[in-house]
C-alpha cells in the first residue's frame, strides 16, 4: 500500500520564507521578478504591450502594479495556491528560457515581511480575481465586483507587526533601485523612476573611451567602494554573459572568497555570487549580466553545472589575455599591477605556463646581487640558482655572493614551485636549487697538513657543540671577515622540530613522532672560517676554557646572523660565553 506525504503548510511557509533567503530584502527582487516575467509572457502574445512596474508604498501597505499577462481564476487556484507550481516551466518540467523564475516559491518570500498578501489580477478579457494568502497557510479566492481597468496584476503586502520598515517608501526605493535599476522596463517607486542609465556592460557608440572609463569608475566606486586600478571587459557568449571586471587597487587576501554582482536578464540576482571566476582571480570584482546561467532557488548562488564551469574558463581566459596584452603594450603598468597582485599572478603561474613566462619576464625577485627578473638573471648568469626558503637565503646569500654564486631567494610563497618548473615554460632556462650542503661542498677544504693539526681542536669543538646538536666543520672561505656560518637545511630543520616535540610529549605521541625521526639524523652545521683571523686564533688558544667560550660565542653569533631563534640551550651557551669572556677580559676567572 502506498501513501502520499502530508505537509504541514505553516511549517513549509515558514521554512521557505524565513530560511531559504539570507535576508528579507529579497522580497522586492521576487516581486520585481514576477512582474518582469508577467510582462515577458504578455509580450510573447502582444509584442507591443506596455512594460511598466510601479511600486506604490502608501496607507501602511505596499502595492506593486504590473502591466503583465495576469491570471485567470483557474490559474490563480493552480499557480498561486500550490507551493512549487510555476507557469515558467515547460511540459517536461524544465525552466523556460525566457523567464527569470522557475521554482514556484518566490512569492512566499513576501511572508518574511508581510502577514497577508493580496493579488488582484486580470488576464485578457477574463474577470478580475482577488486571491488573499495568509502566512499561516490559508488562502481565499474571490471575484470582486470592481474590475481592473486593464490586464495586469497588483500585489498588495500588508506588513507584519514590527516589520513595517521593510515596506517604507525609503526602503522600497532603495531596494527597487538595487535590484531593478538596469531592467529594460519602466520601473517606478511612487513617481520616481529607478532607472540608473546605461548598464556597465553596455557600450554606447557615441561615448568616448574616456567618458566610458569615467562612467565605469563611478560605478565601481558606488557598487564596490573602490577606485579600480583598471577595468576589463568580459564576455562569455555561450551563457550570454557580458560584464566588466574591476581590478582592485590594493592587494586582496587570496583566502577570502571573492563575491561578484550578477544580473540575470538585467535584474540583480545578488551582490554576493561566488564561483563565477577561477579561484586565482582574486584581484578583481565583477559585474556581469547573464541570460543563460541558472540561479539556485534562493538566487544567492549559481548552479555549479557544466555551463558555469565553461563560463569560468572563458572569463579566466579573458583576464589572462588582459595580463599578457599589458606586458606587450604597457610594461610599466604591468609592473605596477604585479607590485599589488603578484601573489594572485604567481598562484596562477603555478599551473599556467603563459603566466609563468610573464612572471619570468616581469617580476623582480630578491637575489644576492640585487632585485632582478628571472629573465635578467638568466641573461647575466646563465643559471638560476635558488634557495627553497627565506631562512636559507638569509644564511647563504652573502657567503654565496663572496664565492661568486649569484643566488635567488625562492623562499616566498609559490616562488620555489615556480622556479622548479621554470624550464618547462621557458625553453633553455637552467635552474638549480642550492642547499646548505651544496654550499659547504663549494667552500674550500683546508690543506691536509692544517686539517691534521686542527684535529684536537675540532674534536673539542664538536664535544662542546654536541650539546646543541650541531656538527662542526672547518673550511676556508670569503668573506674573510665572517668568523662562522650557521647552515640548516629544510629537512634538518623539520627533523629538529620533530625531535624537540617528541622529547617534550608523552609516550603515545613520542612513539608516533619516533616514526618520523627514525632516519639518519641530519644536523645543522657550524662552518668555522679558517680565513678569519679571530676564528684562527680561537683554534690555537691552548686553553680549553677559553676555547669553549670562543666556540659557544661564535656559534650563538652565527645563529643570530642566520636569524634563527635561540633555544634554551643556545641561550645558556650565549650567557656562559659572554660572562666567561667578560670575566677573563677583566682579568678574573669564571
Ligand atoms: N505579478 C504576477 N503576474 C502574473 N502571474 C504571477 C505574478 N506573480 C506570480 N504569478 C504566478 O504565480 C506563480 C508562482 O509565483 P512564484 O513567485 O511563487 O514562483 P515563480 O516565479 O514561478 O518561481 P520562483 O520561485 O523561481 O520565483 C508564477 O509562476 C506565476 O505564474
Amino acid at each position: 500500500m502506498s501513501f502520499t506525504f502530508r505537509v504541514d503548510l505553516r511549517g513549509v511557509v515558514d521554512l521557505l520564507s524565513h530560511h531559504l533567503y539570507a535576508t528579507p530584502r529579497v522580497y522586492v527582487r521576487e516581486l520585481l521578478q514576477n512582474a518582469v516575467d508577467a510582462i515577458t509572457a504578455r509580450r510573447l502574445e502582444e509584442p507591443r504591450a506596455r512594460g511598466e512596474i510601479w511600486f506604490e508604498p502608501a496607507d501602511g501597505v505596499l502595492r506593486v502594479h504590473d502591466t503583465g499577462i495576469g491570471l485567470t481564476e483557474a490559474q490563480v487556484h493552480e499557480l498561486l495556491a500550490t507551493i512549487g507550481r510555476s507557469s515558467k516551466r515547460d511540459d517536461l518540467g524544465f525552466a523556460r528560457h525566457e523567464f527569470l523564475g522557475q521554482f514556484g516559491i518566490g512569492l512566499l518570500s513576501c511572508f518574511t515581511v508581510a502577514d497577508e498578501i493580496r493579488v488582484v489580477t486580470r488576464r485578457g478579457d477574463e474577470p478580475t480575481v482577488l486571491w488573499t494568502g495568509f502566512s499561516d497557510g490559508r488562502y481565499a479566492v474571490e471575484l470582486p465586483e470592481r474590475q481592473r481597468d486593464e490586464p495586469g496584476t497588483t500585489v498588495t503586502l500588508v506588513p507584519r507587526r514590527g516589520e513595517e520598515h521593510w515596506l517604507s517608501g525609503r526602503t522600497v526605493r532603495e531596494l527597487a533601485g538595487l535590484y531593478g535599476s538596469m531592467l529594460p522596463f519602466e520601473v517606478r517607486v511612487g513617481d520616481e523612476p529607478v532607472a540608473a542609465g546605461l548598464p556597465p556592460w553596455e557600450r554606447d557608440p557615441a561615448e568616448s573611451p574616456a567618458a566610458r572609463r569615467a562612467r565605469l569608475t563611478a560605478y565601481a566606486r558606488e557598487a564596490f567602494g573602490f577606485e579600480p586600478f583598471d577595468m576589463i571587459d568580459l564576455s562569455a557568449p555561450e551563457a550570454g554573459v557580458r560584464g566588466v571586471a574591476f581590478v582592485l587597487p590594493a592587494p586582496a587576501n587570496p583566502a577570502v572568497r571573492v563575491a561578484h554582482r550578477v544580473y540575470l536578464k538585467q535584474m540583480l540576482l545578488s551582490e554576493g555570487i561566488e564561483g563565477l571566476l577561477p579561484p586565482w582571480a582574486f584581484f578583481v570584482r565583477c559585474v556581469v549580466d547573464t541570460t543563460e546561467l541558472r540561479p539556485t532557488a534562493s538566487r544567492e548562488a549559481l548552479y555549479d553545472d557544466g555551463l558555469l564551469e565553461q563560463v569560468r574558463d572563458t572569463l579566466g581566459d579573458g583576464l589572462r589575455g588582459w595580463l599578457t596584452r599589458l606586458g606587450t603594450t604597457d610594461p610599466v603598468r604591468l609592473r605596477q599591477f604585479l607590485e599589488i597582485h603578484h601573489l594572485g599572478v604567481k598562484a596562477l603561474a603555478v599551473h599556467d605556463d603563459e603566466m609563468l613566462r610573464l612572471v619570468h619576464e616581469w617580476w623582480p625577485f630578491e637575489t644576492n646581487v640585487g632585485r632582478l627578473t628571472l629573465a635578467e638573471f638568466l641573461d647575466r648568469y646563465a643559471v638560476v640558482r635558488y634557495t627553497a626558503s627565506v631562512d636559507e637565503f638569509r644564511q647563504m646569500g652573502s657567503v654565496a655572493a663572496a664565492q661568486q654564486i649569484p643566488l635567488v631567494n625562492g623562499g616566498y610563497v609559490y616562488d620555489a614551485e615556480l622556479l622548479s618548473r621554470l624550464s618547462a615554460a621557458v625553453p633553455g632556462a637552467a635552474v638549480e636549487e642550492l642547499t646548505p650542503a651544496d654550499l659547504t661542498l663549494r667552500l674550500d677544504q683546508l690543506p691536509p697538513a692544517d686539517e691534521v693539526a686542527l684535529r684536537p681542536f675540532q674534536a673539542l669543538a664538536q664535544r662542546i657543540l654536541d650539546r646543541q646538536g650541531v656538527e662542526v666543520v672547518v673550511r676556508s672561505f670569503d668573506p674573510a671577515g665572517l668568523p662562522a656560518l650557521y647552515l640548516l637545511d629544510g629537512d634538518a630543520a623539520l627533523q629538529g622540530d620533530m625531535r624537540r616535540i617528541r622529547d617534550g610529549s608523552d609516550e603515545l605521541w613520542s612513539s608516533l613522532f619516533d616514526a618520523f625521526t627514525s632516519g639518519p639524523e641530519q644536523r645543522p652545521q657550524l662552518v668555522l672560517n679558517h680565513r678569519n683571523p679571530l676564528t684562527r686564533q680561537a683554534m690555537h688558544t691552548g686553553d680549553e676554557e677559553l676555547t669553549t667560550y670562543a666556540i659557544e660565542g661564535l656559534y650563538t653569533q652565527a645563529l643570530l646572523l642566520a636569524r634563527q631563534p635561540l633555544t634554551p640551550a643556545a641561550t645558556a651557551a650565549f650567557n656562559q660565553s659572554f660572562l666567561g669572556l667578560l670575566t677573563r677580559a677583566m682579568g678574573g676567572r669564571a
